[in-house]
């Protein structure tokens, strides 16, 4: 099985319980892993690490694709697409100019890129607000510029935090049905939500993270995937109070 991420005792502590505690996670070619916790848990703080947006301590690490992270060139980097923090958008361009210059830096041709570019606005449904300057758009459409710009170029390894935020019930499944297409053709999908319902559509396997520690792996077609998740975290509560 290819391993399109592979997390190995990631450790990054900013505090007791804030950061992340030797977190051990892995991606598959075709799968999509949904990562769930509570507000602070650490999601964010490990997709930063994978991206190499964060520094890890005490010999964790981190492989894209078979790569170290240290050794990832700008040729592994290019079958990367994530949304982590703010969406992609140079706020006087309009989108479509936008999503053109990001399918360039992902490595697409010149003569290709405006397809590209064309290709997404159709997949997230952005035609209306093509020729519009990202900073006139509203939240939601940002974000569907943000997505697109990460999904355009077809990567290998996707990593999106919580990205049905400010998406509206067309965007979210517009998002699905992407994601289920790249994955379709081999992706890997590390994906962070709050929305379990959702979860439960789209993931494989399911991780809850509580205080920078993986807690548990959950079936996505548990029936009570609300209460399996609370489950895990009461019981990784108490155990660390005993
Ligand atoms: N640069 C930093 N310096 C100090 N503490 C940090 C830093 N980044 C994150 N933290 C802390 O690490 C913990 C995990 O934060 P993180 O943003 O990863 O959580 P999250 O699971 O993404 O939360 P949310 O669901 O609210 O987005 C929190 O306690 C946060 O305050």
């Amino acid at each position: 099985m290819t391993e399109r991420l592979s997390v190995r005792g990631a450790t990054r502590v900013f505090g007791p319980d804030a950061g992340l505690f030797g977190l051990d996670l892995t991606v598959a070619a075709g799968e999509v892993h949904a990562l769930v916790g509570l507000n602070g848990a650490g999601k964010t703080t490990l997709m930063r690490a994978i991206l190499g947006m964060l520094r890890l301590t005490d010999g964790g690490s981190v492989h894209i694709d078979g790569v170290p992270l240290h050794r990832v060139s700008p040729g592994v980097w290019r079958r990367v697409g994530h949304l982590v923090d703010h969406p992609f958008a140079y706020p006087e361009l309009d989108t479509r100019t936008n999503l053109t210059l990001a399918a360039r830096l992902n490595g697409v041709g010149a003569a290709s890129a405006p397809g590209t570019a064309d290709a997404a606005i159709a997949e997230l449904d952005l035609g209306r607000y093509a020729a519009v300057r990202a900073r006139r758009l509203s939240q939601g459409n940002r974000q569907r510029l943000g997505l697109a710009a990460a999904l355009q170029h077809h990567p290998a390894v996707i990593v999106l935090d919580e990205p049905t935020n400010a998406l509206d019930p067309a965007g979210v499944i517009l998002l699905r049905e992407t994601l289920l297409r790249r994955v379709g053709d081999g992706a890997g999908v590390l994906v962070s939500s709050h929305h379990l319902d959702e979860v439960a559509r789209i993931a494989h396997r399911v991780s809850v993270l509580n205080h920078g520690r993986i807690v548990g792996v959950l079936d996505p077609d548990t029936p009570d995937l609300e209460r399996a998740f609370f489950d895990s975290v009461h019981a990784d509560d108490e155990q660390r109070k005993s």
